[in-house]
Parts: C-alpha cells; sequence; structure tokens
C-alpha cells in the first residue's frame, strides 16, 4: 500500500484529485475522511495542508507528496524530487506600493517584507546582500503594506490581479513554482513498484495533454501533400474508402496547431473531419 499526501482543500486540490481520478485513482467512501483507500489500485489518500506535506513525506508518515515547489523548497523537507506535474503554475516574488519609484533591490534595505516563505526570502536577500526585516504571517499578506504592517511583500502571483486590487507592483521574480510529485528517499521495493506504476500512468495523461485524434475523409491523389502536414506518432493510418478514389486518414495532431492544419486540409479538400480528445497516450 503506498499513501499518498494530497492537499485537503485550496489551489491544488482540485488539479490533485483530477489527476488522480484519470490516473485510474478512485477512493472509497469512508469514515476517516482524510484518509481514503482506492478501489482496486493498492494506494491511500491523506489529506493535509499543503504546508505540512514535504515533512509528512520526508519522515515516512505519507510515502509519497503532491504539493507547490514553493511549499517543497520553503520547508527544505529531504524528500526526493521525483515529476514536475506541470499545474499550479506560479511564482514568488517581492512587490511594493505602486507609487514608490523603484531602481533596483537595494530598494529593500532597511524595509520590512510581510511574508509566509521567510526561509526562501532570507535566502534570496543573502544572496543579493540585502538587510531587511521579514514579518511573517500564514495569509493575506498582500493587506500588510496597506494597513501599515509592513512596507512590502513577497508572495505567490499568478495573474496579478490580486498584487492590482491591493494597489502593490511586482518588482522581482524570485522563483517560478509548479506542483511536484514528492516521494519518501526510503521506500521499500514493493512501494517503488507501485509508484513506478503511478508515473506510468502520470506520464500517460501528460503525454495526451494539448493532443488531439483527427479523422478526415481525403482524395486519393491529396494524400502524399496531406500526410506531410499530419505527421501522427509514427505515420498517419490510412484506409481506402468504399467510394473509388477516397481514403480515411487518422492522426494525432497537436492542439496549437489545431486550427492552421485544418484550415490546410480543408483546403486540399479534406471532408468529413472529426477532432477527438485523447485521454491517454502510452509510446
Ligand atoms: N493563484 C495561484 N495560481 C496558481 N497556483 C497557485 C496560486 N495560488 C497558490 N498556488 C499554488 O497552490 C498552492 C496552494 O495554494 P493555497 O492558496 O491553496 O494554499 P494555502 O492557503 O496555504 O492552503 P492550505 O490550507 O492547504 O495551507 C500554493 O502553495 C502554490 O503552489
Ligand atoms: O496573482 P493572482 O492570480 O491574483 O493570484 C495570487 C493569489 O492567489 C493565492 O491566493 P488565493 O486566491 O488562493 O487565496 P488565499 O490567499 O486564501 O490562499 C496567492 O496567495 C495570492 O494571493
Ligand atoms: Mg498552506
Amino acid at each position: 500500500m503506498l499513501r499518498i499526501a494530497v492537499q485537503s482543500k485550496g489551489r491544488l486540490f482540485e488539479e490533485t484529485m483530477m489527476l488522480l481520478e484519470e490516473a485510474g485513482i478512485k477512493l472509497n467512501k469512508g469514515k476517516r475522511t482524510l484518509l481514503l483507500s482506492a478501489k482496486g489500485f493498492p494506494v491511500e489518500v491523506l489529506f493535509l495542508r499543503d504546508d505540512d506535506i514535504p515533512q509528512s513525506v520526508a519522515n515516512g508518515v505519507a510515502d509519497i507528496g503532491i504539493v507547490g515547489e514553493n511549499e517543497y523548497i520553503e520547508k527544505g523537507a529531504e524528500a526526493l524530487l521525483i515529476k514536475r506535474l506541470g499545474f499550479s503554475k506560479c511564482r514568488l516574488s517581492l512587490a511594493i506600493p505602486k507609487d514608490e519609484e523603484y531602481k533596483g533591490i537595494e530598494w529593500f534595505n532597511g524595509k520590512t517584507i510581510a511574508t509566509s516563505y521567510p526561509e526562501i526570502l532570507k535566502d534570496y536577500l543573502r544572496q543579493k546582500q540585502v538587510k531587511a526585516e521579514l514579518h511573517v504571517i500564514s495569509g493575506s499578506v498582500e493587506i500588510a503594506p496597506g494597513i501599515g504592517l509592513a512596507d512590502a511583500i513577497f508572495d505567490i502571483v499568478s495573474s496579478g490581479s490580486t498584487l492590482v486590487s491591493n494597489q502593490l507592483k511586482e518588482v522581482d521574480v524570485v522563483m517560478q513554482s509548479e506542483a511536484l510529485l514528492i516521494a519518501n528517499s526510503e521506500l521499500t521495493d514493493s512501494k517503488k513498484e507501485i509508484l513506478d506504476e503511478l508515473i506510468f500512468r502520470f506520464e500517460a495523461i501528460q503525454t495526451a495533454e494539448g493532443k488531439k485524434y483527427v479523422l478526415l475523409n481525403a482524395p486519393q491523389n491529396k494524400l502524399k501533400e496531406i500526410i506531410e502536414i499530419l505527421p501522427g506518432m509514427k505515420s498517419p493510418t490510412v484506409t481506402p474508402l468504399a467510394e473509388e478514389g477516397w481514403v480515411s486518414i487518422q492522426s494525432v495532431i497537436a492542439e496549437k496547431h489545431f486550427w492552421e492544419i485544418i484550415g490546410k486540409l480543408k483546403a486540399l479538400g479534406a471532408e468529413g473531419i472529426l477532432v477527438i480528445p485523447i485521454e491517454k497516450m502510452i509510446l
């Protein structure tokens, strides 16, 4: 049995649960709602605050965990980084009141900075040889300058709208973050086996992301040109249609090139184009 620590509620929760579900982990309803077992797969899911996930994985309370890179680095816990998961992307930045004139990092000398990430910030300020005072708070960091608690903040930024609504401006990006899969460094062989299966499933999901399956009918005499714009995984599948001179083509395309490719296919006489989402892809 492999125990996975995940965030119980918050920004990571939904995408984490979606990833687990897509990987075939459906949870049994139980009385102990903070620890649920999965149906038909030897894992159980432990729901925690994200701050507690790195340490729980490091000390073996959980075998693996899904947590933001920011918390993983902040806690300095001795858990192994297994895989970047590509969701909950954000950055940790320094921000100051928007009307302040800012010429560089020296601005922070002698200032008070409110943050929930004191270790990452201390390291950064030491590196930049800035001497500032830290005011550690666990949430609502962006209101600190407005209520006179601090001169500046160091916190999570994504769209930047929280900064704008608190009359702050981002002046320095210190680190980028995304959700990570982390693991205890001393897993038994049987736990490693379950983890390997899970990684295999996560990778199949990630490979399918941003890809679409296309089916279309095309005139046989345009086949060569169409194949050139439809690379597929190896090469497209081509089958003859009952109607003489026509073929059916199946292939995989990257979503970002979707409209461009469809336009070219239509121009080459393709018809009956079907575009289907791909759930998982094993190469
Ligand atoms: N606006 C955002 N956009 C993208 N990712 C974010 C955003 N805010 C936070 N994250 C990521 O999601 C993680 C969890 O954020 P959340 O706001 O739910 O944390 P929290 O309030 O500390 O939760 P908890 O109650 O579990 O301690 C963050 O550590 C960060 O990695
Ligand atoms: O740049 P933005 O897109 O505005 O996102 C940044 C905000 O998102 C997170 O808070 P969240 O909304 O999760 O609320 P919280 O403060 O309760 O954690 C984070 O703590 C920032 O405050
Ligand atoms: Mg937290």
